[in-house]
């Protein structure tokens, strides 16, 4: 696990692109093609930013999903495939035939069949196994949605869930923890200060998943980085993160 600090949350979304660049090349050099699951949120957002004027990413080899949805359509503003549409995938030329949405619209157990799959038809059978899986941290220590306390926590054999969250009271549909730590690279970027409580209990609290689900995320052979900004590492001691 790798953790480093930057001073502003433009400077995470930078090196949480320059990550991306990296992952994209080596995976296409190696395999000819590049997966990668997309988080939601704001966090999200700012890097879908500095994605879309990089020029050096083999999108054409790209093919991309999703960590989580919320139960609304991909029109409704709530939605993460909505907003990975309109933050990114409306301004790179990603082919549409390589983009695998969650349907938010469907029942939520039918979306999660659902998108197991399409996962299962991508990967043509075997294990998933994404090159890039990027994720947020929640202020309640939640990652994709994996929340406190629901029943997505303890899932070890489904890929894709959709758990009924009490604190959102909605129903979400998520990747299992399972599954996301099959990646070879999961980057989990966080910045501002109402997140630096979780992130301190998930890095060195006591080991309680169900109260901080991030705890969860840990790559059975590939690498973890948290990439966080001052504010959101303010609680771990001094040295603990690597600072840019
Ligand atoms: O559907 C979601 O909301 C995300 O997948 C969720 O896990 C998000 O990454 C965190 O809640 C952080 O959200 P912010 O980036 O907005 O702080």
């Amino acid at each position: 696990m790798i953790i480093r600090s930057f001073e502003t949350p433009q400077e995470v979304a930078r090196a949480t692109a320059d990550l991306f660049v990296e992952k994209a090349q080596k995976a296409v050099e190696a395999r000819g093609r590049f997966s990668v699951c997309l988080s939601g949120g704001n966090t999200a957002k700012a890097i879908h930013d500095h994605l879309v004027n990089r020029t050096d990413i083999p999108w054409e080899h790209t093919y991309v999903f999703w960590g989580d949805e919320r139960t609304v359509p991909r029109d409704h503003p709530d939605s993460n495939v909505g907003a990975g549409f309109s933050t990114l995938l409306d301004k790179v030329p990603v082919p549409a035939d390589h983009i695998f949405a969650i349907d938010g619209g469907l029942e939520p157990q039918e979306a999660a069949r659902t998108y197991e799959l399409a996962l299962a038809e991508y990967f043509e059978g075997r294990p998933p196994v994404f090159d890039l899986v990027l994720l947020g941290i929640g202020e309640d220590g939640h990652t994709a949605s994996l929340f406190p306390g629901t029943h997505a926590i303890r899932e070890e054999e489904r890929w894709v869930v959709a758990p009924y969250i009490p604190s959102k009271d909605m129903y979400r549909i998520t990747l299992t923890a399972p599954l996301i730590n099959q990646a070879r690279l999961v980057v989990i970027a966080g910045y501002g200060e109402n997140k630096a409580k979780a992130i301190y209990e998930v890095l060195l609290g006591k080991h309680q998943p169900d109260q901080y689900p991030a705890q969860l995320i840990r790559p059975d052979g590939g690498k973890l980085y948290w990439l966080l900004d001052s504010a959101a590492a303010s609680a771990l001691p001094a040295g603990f993160a690597q600072t840019a």
